[in-house]
Order: structure tokens, then sequence, then C-alpha cells
């Protein structure tokens, strides 16, 4: 059965269940956080970040989105506390956005979408690696941030200067010395539920922890963004935009905040 999926109208996340039933499970992502509805718990850790520049590797265009990819093979980048027990390894960083601004994040917060989201993948060590954990319920940690327009924001400047070199589905470049650290907002307060990945094979093993503070972007940074093409070289060329999954139903899961 072929897996090829994508964010078009034939292959788009309406079509995702045919090939991936667990799209109508009972804990996928994303979600709309209602902040109200979201309850304080006071037994949430803080969260921890400990990310090593040297273990980032390289930029990839996967065809879906671009990702900076880690070297996991011991615990320089990890995440703890928060919501979870153990050490979670850092794998790769990437991004959703849409094409234009009033659309493209993942998550949603009481209805309002953001321009772009960040999400940054960990991994339970209590797995060997992760295709083993990325089919266990406590697998993955995936921090989310927001990206709201506003000024440029510098720290960005080094991913989107590697874009030219990655502009379709399959290249690939160096890209290290970066630490993640640099694209978070301030305060690492955080919601946090129990969801999947967002894209096939969309399995039920991310714990959620998305940050309520926005970091900026700017139109001008939004359009690097766009200038990436879904397809190969020698393809008809198709603009990377709109690749994110709209917000799924909650079945009656939680979602706790890290603050008042
Ligand atoms: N948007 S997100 O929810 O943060 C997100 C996080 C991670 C990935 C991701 O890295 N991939 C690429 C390949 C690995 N598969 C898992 C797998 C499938 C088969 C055998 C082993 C592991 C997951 C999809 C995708 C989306
Ligand atoms: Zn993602």
């Amino acid at each position: 059965m072929s897996h090829a999926w994508g964010y078009g109208s034939n292959d788009g996340p309406e079509k995702w269940a045919a090939s991936f039933p667990i799209a109508n499970g009972a804990r996928q992502s994303p979600i709309d956080i209602v902040p109200t509805q979201a309850q304080n718990d006071p037994s949430l850790k803080q969260l921890k970040l400990k990310y090593d520049p040297a273990t980032a590797k390289g930029i990839l265009n996967n065809g879906h989105s671009f990702q900076v990819d880690f070297t996991d093979d011991n615990n320089s980048s990890t995440l703890a506390g928060g919501p979870v027990t153990g050490i979670y390894r850092l794998r790769q960083f990437h991004f959703h956005w849409g094409s234009s601004d009033d659309k493209g994040s993942e998550h949603t917060v009481a209805g309002t979408k953001f321009p772009c989201e960040l999400h940054l993948v960990h991994w339970n060590t209590k797995y060997p690696n992760f295709g083993e954990a990325a089919s266990k319920p406590d697998g993955l940690a995936v921090v989310g941030v927001f990206l709201k327009i506003g000024p440029a924001n510098p720290r960005l400047q080094k991913v989107l200067d590697a874009l030219d070199d990655i502009k379709s589905k399959g290249r690939q470049t160096t890209f290290t010395n970066f630490d993640p650290k640099t694209l978070l907002p301030a305060s690492l307060d955080f919601w946090t539920y129990e969801g999947s990945l967002t894209t096939p094979p969309l399995l039920e093993s991310v714990t959620w922890i998305v940050l309520k503070d926005p970091i900026s972007v700017s139109p001008a940074q939004m359009a690097k963004f766009r200038s990436l093409l879904f397809t190969s070289e020698g393809e008809a060329p198709s603009c990377m935009v709109d690749n994110f999954r709209p917000p799924q139903p909650l079945k009656g899961r939680k979602v706790r905040a890290s603050f008042k």
C-alpha cells in the first residue's frame, strides 16, 4: 500500500486515515488549546533543556518540512523535568507554516492560528533508539513553540540562510554549531497533554509540551520558509506551504498548565 502522503487536496490530512487508521485515534495531535480549560498542575516540574551546539549535524528538506538533525548517540542534548519522567534526547527540530500569515501553526490557542510553529523532537532514553521510542506511549516528547509576526528574529537567521542549499526535496547540507535554545522564548511556561505525531505514521507516542509565549518572525523571514519546495529537482515545482495538520478532537483528554 503506498504510504505517499502530503498536504494537498488528494493526499492531505483528510485522506490520511485511509493509510493510517490511527488518524481517528483517541490521542491525536495537534489540538486547539483553550487556556481557560487548562488546569494549573503544581506538581509539574520546571522544564530542563540542555542543548550542546556541537550536536547539530545537518539540515534536510524531507519533502514535508525541513529538519535540523542532531547526533543522539549520547546525552549531550536532552530534555528532562516538566511533565516527563527520565531523560529524553534531542533528535531534530522542524517547522510547520502557512501560505499566508493568518495560518500555519498546528496547535491553536482558543482558535488563534499562528503563521508558523517550531517542533523540537526528543525520544525517551529508556528505549534503545528513536524508532523504538516512536512506537511507545511515553516514547517521545515534542516542545512546540509558536512564531508570531513581528520584528525580524536574528536567531532564526542561520537556519533561514541555509534554506537556499536545500530548496528541493531530498537536498541536505551540513549544519553545525547551533544551539536550539536560542530559538526559545524567555519564559518556559507551557501547556502539556498526551498526543501523537502530527504527520504519518501519526503514532500516539508524544507528550506534547507547548510553550505559552511565542517568538517573533518577520514577514520577510516567513517568505524564506515559503521559498522551499515540496518537490524534487526535475519535478514540476510545488511551493512548500500549508504543511500543517488541523486541530484534532480532544476525546476527553485534559490539558495541564505549568503556570497560573
Ligand atoms: N510534527 S511532529 O509530530 O513533531 C513529528 C515528529 C517526528 C517526525 C519524524 O521524525 N518522522 C520521520 C520518521 C520517523 N517516523 C516514526 C517512525 C516510523 C516508522 C519506523 C520508525 C519510526 C516519524 C515521522 C515527524 C513528525
Ligand atoms: Zn512537527
